[in-house]
């Protein structure tokens, strides 16, 4: 199972997320608690492997802005959080998560309206487009099956759910920002058991 720790604002955060497996790393540059300058990202993912994805978190950002924020920060993934058109969505030339709000299952008919690489599901806007903590039904994804798109389950999650998410939803990487997080602050401890939580399925099927 793949994991996005999302929200990172510092460097000893960003390694010790990987070295404890994340996947990817989101830095948002929208209006959040969480939001960090560009040239700050920028600093810190010059510091991070090659192969990791460097996911911008953007809500109804401009393109000439996303476009130079990609140049300063050197992000390889693109992640639009929120009212964007399928055709803004498919206009740059690195990989997009599109992410969609799930109130109820009629909301994942737009999945078929986006081209995008990977699809971010997440809750409805609470205080701020994303990142509220509060997960939706997974079970009605359950009852769907999107075997040609990469699913990210996201809203929410947290060590003590994220495997039974796995299990109903059946998705491609999931994704945390406030359940690894102790008062507003990354939780070094939280996100290495959130990791070991949502690979332990995998280690059950070896068995
Ligand atoms: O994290 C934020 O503060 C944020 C603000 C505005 C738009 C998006 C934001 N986060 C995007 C993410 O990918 C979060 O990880 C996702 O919404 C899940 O957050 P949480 O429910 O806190 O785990």
């Amino acid at each position: 199972m793949k994991v996005k720790i999302c929200g990172i604002r510092d460097i000893a955060t960003a390694l010790s997320a990987i070295e404890s497996g994340a996947d990817a790393l989101g830095f948002v540059f929208a209006q959040s608690k969480r939001r960090i300058e560009p040239e700050e990202a920028g600093k810190i993912i010059r510091q991070l492997p090659e192969d990791l994805l460097k996911v911008g978190v953007f809500v109804n950002e401009t393109k000439e802005n996303i476009d130079k924020i990609v140049e300063i920060t050197r992000i390889n993934v693109i992640q639009l959080h929120g009212d964007e058109t399928p055709e803004f969505s498919s206009a740059f030339s690195i990989p997009v998560i599109k992410a969609l709000s799930v109130g109820s299952a009629e909301d994942l008919s737009k999945l078929d309206e986006y081209s995008s690489e990977y699809f971010l599901l997440d809750s409805p806007k609470g205080k701020y487009r994303g990142g509220n903590g509060v997960s939706f039904d997974w079970s009605i994804l359950n009852e769907k099956h999107f075997l040609d798109k990469k699913i990210i389950l996201a809203g929410g999650l947290n060590p003590d759910n994220v495997a039974e998410g796995i299990k109903t939803a059946n998705p491609y990487m999931v994704d945390v920002s406030s359940g690894v997080e102790t008062e507003g602050k990354k939780d070094l401890g939280k996100i290495e058991r959130f990791i070991d939580k949502a690979r332990s399925l995998e280690r059950e099927e070896v068995k």
